[in-house]
């Protein structure tokens, strides 16, 4: 797993930690591990021009240590100062000290015309709001020359803890963090300007609580994902119905149980008019019309993608939501749904909207969830008692509860932004709720496979390329 922390969980961790160091001693590790990325990302640093673009901060205060190592290393480094007379002071006596230089931000323009690589230390963790006018000249000078960026901690002018961006930011190609990951580095849009992300070790493990997100990695969906054994049938492995499509949308129901059939549920049931569609792709569904109550047994049920908006389609998404299993709601099932229905259920919700949806689900403009992705989807999980697995350009799984760290995706691909991929998604998310899995395990491993299954597609890809493609995702 990889863990993202709020910058007052980051702020405590050091406190305790400096406590115990001598002084100085964070910062040094912060900049070794700086000018060792610096290094790799030049090449050859004897003879290179490196700019260190410094705040009034500490961030500023890494970034002069990190130029000061890399000026002793050759490099021919020029600090300019955003704030000279606030300039982070042993820092940048280090760098002098090494042979590197400080101007004024009016006399930048020529060293970062030059520059191989630019450090921005401009601000980190105590950033508020957008870059400030003369931080922002300053980096479209830097975009102009074409040099590389390393983001010192963070992207300057990004919110750490939301990934929300409030005016001009910098758009790094390497963003080097210290102690843990920020949720802003891993949450679109702020992830979306950090580049490359690395990790630097500095000690605060001990330390740090709970974290504010989280991010699966290989081995922690291995460990999740249902493995028939011995004494396997198929309702062990678990049987989930899938109430999708109708005569009119028959496509959203194939996509739906294809997603399904991939998921290591031990059957798939589909209810609804597109089975003459299902059972041509996948004989190996049961079908049945009418109500999902006389299906026959499940352990999870889909409700939503491609159901329309009939008055049958309603009493479907009610008849499931009285259920006493696992149900996931999607698409048209979002907005056929009852959120009093869903307050009043026993066994776990999942809610997948995207945005739109989503937006209209909280009553605002689309934009606004976009733009503070984290706090939508937690708003949305608490509204409805439910996991809700936003979906985007970083899917995010939320808990009902509020102390539940929120699951970040870390597979997606823009690929996926193409008709048919939730239904596949749906799918798959139900299986592994009928699997038993819990339900924020089953929407971010569902996610997370979903993810890899696109990016192992050759583009452009379909949905059902995605279904297809499912079982190479799978981890051994
Ligand atoms: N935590 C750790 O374990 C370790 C932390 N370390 C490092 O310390 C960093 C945190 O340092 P920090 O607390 O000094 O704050 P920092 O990010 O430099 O910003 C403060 C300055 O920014 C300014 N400023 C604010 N907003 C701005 C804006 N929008 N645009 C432009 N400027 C803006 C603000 O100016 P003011 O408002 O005062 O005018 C103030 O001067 C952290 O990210 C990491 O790099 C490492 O050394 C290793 C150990
Ligand atoms: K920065």
């Amino acid at each position: 797993m990889r863990y993202a922390h709020t910058v007052q969980a980051v702020r405590d961790a050091e406190d305790a930690l400096m406590a115990r160091l001598p002084e100085g001693v964070l910062m040094q590790r912060a900049a070794a591990g700086l000018a060792a990325v610096g290094a790799e990302v030049l090449g050859r640093v004897y003879g290179s021009r490196v700019v260190v673009l410094a705040g009034s901060g500490s961030n500023g205060g890494d970034a002069l240590y990190a130029g000061a190592r890399l000026a002793r290393r050759g490099a021919a480094v020029t600090a300019v100062l955003l704030s000279p007379e606030r300039a982070h002071t042993a820092g940048l006596a280090a760098l002098r000290a090494a042979g590197g230089r400080a101007v004024g931000t009016e006399d930048a323009a020529a060293p970062i015309a030059r520059a191989h690589l630019v450090y921005d230390g401009i601000v980190g963790i105590g950033g508020k709001g957008g870059l400030r006018p003369q931080a922002a000249d300053l980096m479209r000078a830097v975009y102009d020359a074409r040099a590389a960026v390393v983001a010192v901690d963070l992207p300057s002018g990004v919110d750490a803890d939301t990934g929300e961006v409030a005016g001009d930011a910098v758009r790094a190609d390497v963003t080097v963090t210290f102690g843990t990951y920020k949720p802003g580095l891993l949450i679109d849009p702020a992830a979306g300007l950090a580049g490359a992300l690395r990790l630097i070790d500095i000690g605060l493990g001990d330390d740090l609580g709970v974290p504010a997100v989280e991010a699966l990695q290989n081995a922690d969906v291995a460990a999740m994902l249902p493995r028939p054994g011995g004494e396997s049938d198929k309702y062990r492995r678990g049987v989930v119905g899938i109430v999708a499509g109708s005569d009119r949308y028959p496509g959203a129901a194939v996509l739906a149980v294809s997603g399904a059939i991939r998921g290591g549920a031990g059957a798939v049931r589909y209810v609804g008019g597109g089975g003459a569609a299902v059972l041509a792709r996948h004989p190996e569904t049961l079908v049945s019309t009418g109500s999902p109550h006389a299906a026959g047994r499940v352990q999870a049920w889909v409700v939503g993608p491609g159901l329309g908006d009939s008055a049958a389609a309603r009493t479907a998404v009610e008849e499931v939501l009285a259920s006493d299993v696992p149900v996931l709601v999607d698409a048209d099932g979002l907005r056929l749904m009852s959120r009093d229905a869903v307050l009043a259920r026993n066994a776990a919700t999942v809610l997948t909207p995207h945005a739109g949806e989503a937006a209209a689900l909280l009553g605002r403009p689309r934009e606004a969830v976009e733009a503070s992705r984290l706090d939508a989807v937690r708003a949305l999980a608490g509204a409805y008692g439910a996991t809700v697995l936003l979906k985007g350009s970083t899917t995010l799984v939320a808990s009902p509860s509020a102390l539940e760290p929120v699951r970040v995706n870390p597979t997606g691909t823009a690929w996926l932004a193409t008709a048919g991929s939730g239904d596949v998604l749906s799918g798959l998310a139900g299986s592994l709720l009928a699997a038993a899995l819990p339900a924020a395990d089953a929407a971010s491993a569902a996610a997370y496979l979903h993810g890899l299954a696109a990016r192992l597609t050759p583009p452009p890809l379909t949905a059902l390329d995605v279904a297809t493609t499912l079982p190479s995702a799978w981890p051994l």
